[in-house]
């Protein structure tokens, strides 16, 4: 079986007055937040559906239904670490992941540093196998103007 495998993976979420705003594991300190059924970590999701795209495995929908409430406000580092498991399970482990966030605000930068701690402790990749970055998207559509935060991720799998 081949060694190696890539993934991609895509997440969006709103953005809402009143729900923490949580990006790659890390808190941000504003008034506003994503809306969604878990924390609505839209990198974190983005990241899940790579790996899990990767193996070829259903997306996280699939194995975290947005209609369990097992799942209400869950913490997307334990997703993280579950898809990891089922990777674990069926013989493949990440090599490396790619990530950006497409987002208005807030600013995050300053938080790139913690955002890929949280993000290795829950994979088991050192920091420096995981890239991110973010970007404005200039104004342009509802992302633009600040309503929603989308992400997008890649990454590569290897055999255990
Ligand atoms: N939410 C964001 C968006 C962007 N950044 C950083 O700012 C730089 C400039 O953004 P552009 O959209 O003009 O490319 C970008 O390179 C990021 O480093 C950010 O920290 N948070
Ligand atoms: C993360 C899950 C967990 O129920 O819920 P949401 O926070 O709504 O996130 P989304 O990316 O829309 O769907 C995936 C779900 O698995």
């Amino acid at each position: 079986m081949t060694p190696l495998r890539i993934g991609h993976g895509y997440d969006i979420h709103r953005i809402v007055p009143g729900r923490p705003m949580i990006l790659g594991g890390v808190r941000f300190d504003t008034d506003y937040g994503l809306d969604g059924h878990s924390d609505a970590d839209a990198l974190t999701h983005a990241i899940c559906d790579a790996l899990l795209g990767a193996a070829a495995l259903p997306d996280i929908g699939h194995f975290f239904p947005n209609t369990d409430p097992a799942f209400k406000s869950i913490d997307s580092q334990i997703l993280l670490q579950r898809v990891i498991a089922a990777l674990r399970e069926r013989g493949w482990k990440p090599v490396n992941i790619d990530a950006s966030l497409i987002a208005e605000k807030p600013k995050i930068y300053p938080r790139l540093a913690e955002m890929k701690s949280a993000l290795a402790a829950s994979t088991g990749l050192p920091v420096d196998c995981i890239g991110l970055k973010a970007t404005t998207n200039e104004g342009v559509d509802e992302i633009g103007r600040a309503l929603a935060i989308a992400a997008h991720a890649v990454c590569l799998i290897e055999r255990i």
